[in-house]
């Protein structure tokens, strides 16, 4: 079984004997990977897990329902709390540590006067539907990095923006850290893993899937108007607008539906050629969230031109 820490000092002094003379990489220095979670843990968290330790000989999963990423009127309270499970599921992946904080440890100040804002891309797709969540991310990224001070962090593919801030906060901070995106593991229907699935409804559950399903849809289609038409991202509104239809008439109360390029910059700023790869790989991204019912439900899918 992983060893549960709720205190920073005491997961700290655990994780010193494995850093060695770090400075000196001497050969007994193991590498530490953290996955960092809110719990609530299913299959696609355990395969973070897996991926960490491909990476690191130690591996910390902190699980913790951070308040300053919630907003106001959001479900912060509400949010699955199911710790003893969790870490019975971490056993069977072989977790070593599971760090396990309450608020007041994490923070002695609430909200924290120190904010690192992660800039431009934070400002748009969840972080216009949500605002202030990133710099809650942000702030709890930087804490749990200067805690545990992984070799590596693994974050998931589902929440592609917070993949890409948490990658330019590392650049931008100079962490001495890997940061490794992980793919998103689904249901067999195509519906991604998340804890908020189980809001819910039996009927919203077998909707749910068309999410995934349009997407591929929309994907399918910008590749072929990227092969067969010169003209490029001419037309990519039309289907953009279809697939929105598409998604809404299926009962989806849709946040945003957006084409960017995979660095989330917009498609505008790269001509055709580069959006087809030159003919390699496709550098577009398709990222949706989207109600239905209580769930607030996210997707991406990259475009792949073959
Ligand atoms: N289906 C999935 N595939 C890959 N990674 C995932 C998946 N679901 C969650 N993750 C990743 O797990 C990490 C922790 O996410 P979190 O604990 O918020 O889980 P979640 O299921 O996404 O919860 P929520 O429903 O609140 O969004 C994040 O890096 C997230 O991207
Ligand atoms: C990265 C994270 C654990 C920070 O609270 C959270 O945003 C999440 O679960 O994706
Ligand atoms: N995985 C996303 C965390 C959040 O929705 O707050």
């Amino acid at each position: 079984m992983p060893i549960i820490y709720q205190q920073i000092s005491e997961l700290r002094a655990a994780l010193q004997p494995y850093r060695g003379q770090r400075n000196d990489k001497p050969d007994n220095a193991q590498r530490i990977a953290l996955v960092p979670t809110m719990g609530n843990l299913h299959e696609g968290h355990l395969e973070l897990v897996s991926i960490a330790k491909q990476y690191a000989d130690i591996v910390v999963v902190s699980i913790f329902v951070n308040p300053t990423q919630f907003g106001e009127g959001e479900d912060f309270d509400s949010y699955p709390r199911t710790l003893d499970e969790d870490v019975a599921k971490l056993a069977t992946v072989g977790a070593d540590y599971v760090f396990a904080p309450n608020v007041d440890e994490m923070y002695p100040v609430l909200p924290p006067s120190t904010s690192v804002l992660a800039g431009a891309i934070t400002n748009q797709l969840c972080g216009q539907s949500r605002l202030g969540h990133f710099d809650g991310v942000g702030i709890v990224v930087s804490k749990l990095f200067n805690i545990v001070q992984p070799d590596v962090a693994v974050f998931g593919q589902k929440d592609y923006q917070q993949l890409a801030i948490i990658k330019q906060l590392v650049r931008d901070l100079s962490y001495p850290i890997e940061i490794v995106g992980a793919p998103i593991v689904r249901a067999a229907d195509g519906l991604a893993l998340s804890s908020r699935n189980q809001y819910l409804s039996a009927a919203e559950r077998k909707t749910a899937p068309v999410l995934h399903m349009e997407l591929q849809r929309l994907a399918q289609k910008l590749a072929q108007q990227l092969t067969c038409n010169k003209q490029g991202m001419q037309g990519f509104d039309v289907l953009l607008a279809e697939t929105h239809q598409r998604i809404s008439d299926a009962g989806f109360n849709i946040d945003y539906l957006e084409i960017k390029t995979d660095q989330l910059g917009t498609i505008d700023t790269i001509d055709s050629s580069e959006a087809n790869g030159n003919g390699k790989s496709s550098h577009l991204m398709i990222l949706v969230a989207a109600w239905l019912g209580r769930a607030r439900l996210l997707d991406n899918q990259l475009v792949t031109v073959h």
